[in-house]
């Protein structure tokens, strides 16, 4: 059975493309904990917080994603959520109640000043937010052609400030998932960094 997994990593790490290539190439199933809140039906709710480059409350976080939580089935990748400690444990007691396991936590380590760098140049699909590779003209999930600019990417505080949330958020998880973390160099490239996960979790 392929492993399941968590991806932590600054905004801009590369985690949506490798779980696109997961998905594509492997199956998985991928919840991403960003895309999900921006096509959550109460996003106008979530808008202010969002576009701040905050997080939304546990409880808030916990509830949208619960629904997702229960279509998992097989190897799943977690992107974006948890992304505090409560929400781990949420997190962990659905696992233990439904007999699924997470087998390894990624970290993608990477410079912050690369990962603004990355951001300030990024586009997203307008129908389905998938993140664009810049040397394609075209949306490799759902073949639109119109890219946008995310809100919370456009402005260089709002990332920066991101960039802050997720490391003074980051330690307490790391210490959570000791027992199965592994560290990849984000910095790689796309298809270096896949075989680094892929040789970690393919049986
Ligand atoms: N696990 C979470 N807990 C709280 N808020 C979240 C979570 N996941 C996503 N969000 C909200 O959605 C926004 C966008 O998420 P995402 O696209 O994953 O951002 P980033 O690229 O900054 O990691 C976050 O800045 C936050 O406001």
């Amino acid at each position: 059975m392929n492993k399941n997994m968590l991806f932590l990593g600054l905004p801009g790490s590369g985690k949506g493309t490798q779980a696109s290539l997961l998905r594509m190439h492997h199956g998985y199933e991928v919840v991403d904990a960003g895309h999900i809140v921006r096509n959550s039906k109460e996003f106008s709710e979530f808008k202010k917080t969002v576009n701040k480059g905050d997080l939304l409350s546990d409880s808030v976080i916990n509830s949208v994603m619960s629904s997702y939580l229960f279509n998992l089935s097989h190897s799943f990748v977690l992107d974006g959520y948890p992304r505090t400690i409560g929400q781990a444990e949420f997190l962990n007691s659905f696992l233990v109640d439904n007999q699924l396991h997470l087998d390894v936590v990624f970290q993608f380590v990477m410079d912050e000043n690369k990962v603004i760098q990355r951001i300030s140049n990024r586009y997203i699909c307008e129908k389905c937010y998938n993140v664009i590779n810049q040397d394609h003209n075209i949306c490799s999930i759902c073949g639109s052609k119109n890219f946008v600019r995310r809100g919370d990417d456009s402005d260089l505080d709002i990332v920066k400030h991101r960039v802050l949330v997720y490391t003074n958020t980051v330690s307490g998880l790391l210490e959570y998932y000791s027992d199965r973390l592994v560290k990849i160099d984000a910095s790689l490239s796309i298809d270096d960094v896949n075989k680094l996960i892929v040789d970690v979790v393919l049986d």
